[in-house]
């Protein structure tokens, strides 16, 4: 068989993952961390290239990893136009797009810049795999209230793809032919319902949905509208203040799930009441994306960092239960999606889709 050496690279808003695959098989993985300090010089998240990209080459330089040996590269998506699920190769236009951030600034914006740096270097390819601006969602799910605001499919897009096909996979059913519910809990949290291989509805992380470890999820409009102008705040304060310091850690001071479990266990009743509110709204997000398929649901999933919670997975399903049943698979694997989803293309089973 065919041996394929694929770099797969994932920012995040404080880390960047790398992984070297052969085929499916992992040699290695690292967490790059960055500390805020360390990112507090750069204004924009491009600013950030040149300072990622030299701990990549490090890390690759550690690994002894043979630039000339890789296949491919592959990078997390971040928030480009509306598109549809798949692999895409890395173009020009997609840099313009990642660069400037033209849906938001995302920490993922900097994966296919990344991939494509390190990929020009040994002339191979560069793709992003089911980035966050995957978009399938129905005409009556984009309606809200404000025509000039409409509800917009951002999520965790790689995770859940790839969670909904290993379910495909272990329950040995046609992916096209399940509907499921699925849900990322993690720093952000993602609510989705997914039909016919299409994720119908979502909800955003970063504006919509319940609230979670670090961000605010759907507000009172009444109240947020006062506290912009309340002269207190800059539109960048209001920003940090919804997606980074909401949720978790603007109640509890920690968005760190154990913490908040330890002083649960230690007769923290403000803990124990949080935590709860977010399992709650994370049941009834789930009951509402039930309802967008008249309740005909064949599982509820749950993945992502906060599934390894016994606590939160068992108060989130003794709400949903009735529902379908929960399958939970705690953790993602963003780095494996992606060297899957490179894959595919490099051995011809998939077109890699053109970004325009
Ligand atoms: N065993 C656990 N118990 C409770 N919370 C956990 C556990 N493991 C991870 N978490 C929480 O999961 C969240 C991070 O999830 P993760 O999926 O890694 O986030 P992201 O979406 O940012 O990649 C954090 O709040 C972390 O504290
Ligand atoms: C923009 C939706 C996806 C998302 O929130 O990703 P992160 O949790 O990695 O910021």
């Amino acid at each position: 068989m065919q041996q394929y050496k694929i770099l797969a690279i994932n920012p995040g808003s404080t880390s960047t993952k790398i992984a070297v695959y052969t085929n499916e098989k992992i040699n290695f993985e690292q967490v790059i961390r960055h500390s805020l300090d360390e990112l507090k010089p750069f204004a924009k998240i491009y600013d950030q290239y040149d300072y990622r990209l030299q701990l990549v080459e490090k890390a690759l330089a550690d690994y002894h990893v043979d630039m000339e040996s890789l296949a491919a590269v592959v990078g997390r998506g971040g928030p480009l136009k509306p598109l549809a699920s798949g692999t895409y190769e890395v173009n020009e236009t997609m840099i313009e797009d990642l660069k400037r951030g033209v849906q938001t600034e995302h920490a993922s914006n900097l994966g296919g810049i990344l991939a494509k740096g390190i990929a020009d270097q040994v002339n191979i390819p560069a793709f992003i795999v089911d980035p966050v601006s995957v978009d399938e969602l129905q005409p009556l799910a984009r309606i809200s209230g404000l025509p000039d605001v409409p509800r917009r499919s951002l999520f965790h897009a790689l995770n859940l793809k790839a969670v909904a096909h290993r379910v495909a996979k272990d329950l040995n059913k046609n992916y096209d032919e399940l509907t499921l519910i699925l849900i990322h809990l993690g720093s952000g949290i993602s609510v989705g319902v997914q039909k016919n291989g299409k994720m119908i509805d979502v909800t955003n992380p970063n504006d919509l949905g319940p609230f979670s470890p670090e961000r605010a999820g759907a507000v009172p409009s009444y109240g947020l509208i006062n506290l912009c102008f309340s002269g207190k705040y800059t539109i960048e304060d209001i920003k940090k203040k919804l997606i980074g310091n909401a949720g978790l850690l603007a109640h509890l001071g920690t968005s760190n799930g154990r913490d908040v479990e330890d002083r649960i266990a230690a007769g923290d009743s403000k803990a124990a009441l949080v935590y709860e509110a977010m399992a709650y709204q994370v049941a009834k997000e789930i009951g509402a994306m039930a309802t967008v398929v008249n309740g005909q649901v064949d599982g509820i999933v749950l993945t992502g960092g906060l599934a390894y919670s016994a606590m939160l997975v068992k108060m989130i399903t003794a709400r949903i239960k009735f529902i379908a049943p929960v399958i939970v698979y705690p953790g993602e694997d963003e780095l494996k999606a992606l060297a899957e989803g490179a894959l595919r293309v490099l051995r011809g089973e998939e077109q890699p889709k053109v970004y325009k």
